[in-house]
């Protein structure tokens, strides 16, 4: 079989491509803890990103605990992975809404990824099916993230929850200000949301972690605490919860939402078996199979070379100017990959 391409190093026309995509200050941000299977929430939503057109990479903070087949799946889908260290919450005796709950604080470590001016964190049970790059031009300074919603019974331990207030239907229930004191302050769903890295904000958060009593949200309780005075709505299209689908359907226009996140029970699509409650929706089944078709479009796995620097770029565009047998014999990196054989 003669071999059908010449592969050695990249060449000058993607050389330049990659030299003109965005500068890498901003980018997609998820985390990955533990051995299980949550790395397929992840490479889905690598793929759901290309799908989308988005210009920014997906970083993956990953946990210690993460192994290397994993990591190198995800690096096989242009994932940049970056391991960090756990942050736990101080002893305490907290009853978390879901036990596993306490790695969810290392999410915290994304604020010392300052080689980026401006991330978009998505858990990765969540799915982007449309473009959502235009997060990352919004007006500096606040903190962004889509409203939660208190119906669910993980929030049974709430006096929301209790006398059936929530924030997406405020005039069904009143807020009892008389005995209750005001009402809640705006809280999000910490699945998705905009965010600046500093070292000064990682070293605040971690600061003020030391010294705050965890509670049943660990780390989303602990975000809406420490920058409820930043916070500022975005619409729901941009992280679709999906409790809200029967709890407040009177909100959701769902041919708009552009991200939806699998977080109620038994929705994650890699170990969905439609038992749990709602999971036997018509609209659960849709999206749960939009999931699948997305994480088995192969299509959609990552083709391009890993990400270059700009010194390889220079580097190749010189060999390019140079009459080829002659940057090749200098190369001497020449490797010859031949086509399938022929059937
Ligand atoms: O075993 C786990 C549990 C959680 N996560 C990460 O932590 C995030 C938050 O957990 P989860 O989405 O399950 O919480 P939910 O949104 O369902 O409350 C996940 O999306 C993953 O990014 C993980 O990597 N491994
Ligand atoms: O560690 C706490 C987690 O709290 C949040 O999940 C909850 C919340 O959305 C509730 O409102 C729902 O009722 C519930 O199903 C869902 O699991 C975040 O999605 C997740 O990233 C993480 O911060
Ligand atoms: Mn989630």
């Amino acid at each position: 079989m003669a071999p059908t391409q010449l592969a050695g190093k990249m060449t000058a026309k993607a050389a330049a491509a990659a030299k003109a995509a965005k500068p890498a200050t901003r980018a997609f941000v998820t985390f990955l803890a533990g051995d299980g299977d949550y790395w397929k929430g992840v490479v889905g939503l690598a793929k759901g990103l290309r799908k989308a057109g988005s210009a920014y990479p997906l970083v993956v903070a990953v946990l210690p605990d993460v192994p290397e087949s994993h990591r190198r799946i995800l690096i096989s889908q242009g994932c940049i992975v970056r391991e960090i260290e756990p942050v736990y919450p101080p002893e305490n005796q907290t009853q978390f809404a879901m036990a596993y709950y306490v790695i969810n604080y290392s999410k915290l470590r994304i604020w010392e990824f300052v080689e980026y001016e401006r991330m978009v964190y998505l858990d990765a049970d969540i799915q982007v099916f449309d473009n959502i790059d235009e997060l990352f031009e919004l007006p500096k300074g606040h903190f962004y993230a889509v409203m939660d919603c208190f119906c669910e019974k993980t929030w049974s331990h709430t006096p929301q929850y209790k006398i059936g207030y929530c924030q997406q239907c405020p005039d069904k229930v009143a807020w009892p200000t008389a005995e209750l004191g005001p009402p809640p302050a705006l809280y999000f769903n910490a699945g998705m949301f905009v965010h600046e890295p500093s070292m000064a904000t990682a070293k605040a958060l971690l600061d003020t972690l030391r010294v705050t009593t965890p509670t049943p949200f660990a780390e989303q309780d602990f975000l809406n605490m420490f920058f409820r005075e930043q916070y500022k709505p975005i619409p729901l299209i941009y992280n679709l919860v999906l409790a809200m689908l029967w709890r407040h359907p009177e909100n959701v226009q769902l041919e708009k939402v552009k991200a939806v996140h699998y977080c109620a029970a038994g929705s994650k699509p890699w170990r969905y078996t439609g038992k749990e409650a709602n999971m036997d929706r018509e609209d659960i089944k849709m999206l749960v199979n939009k999931w699948w078709d997305i994480y088995n479009d192969e299509s959609l796995d990552f083709k391009g070379l890993p990400p270059v620097t700009s010194a390889d770029a220079d580097e190749v565009e010189a060999a390019a100017k140079k009459p080829l047998r002659a940057a090749l014999a200098e190369a001497g990196t020449v490797k010859y990959v031949t086509a399938p054989s022929a059937a």
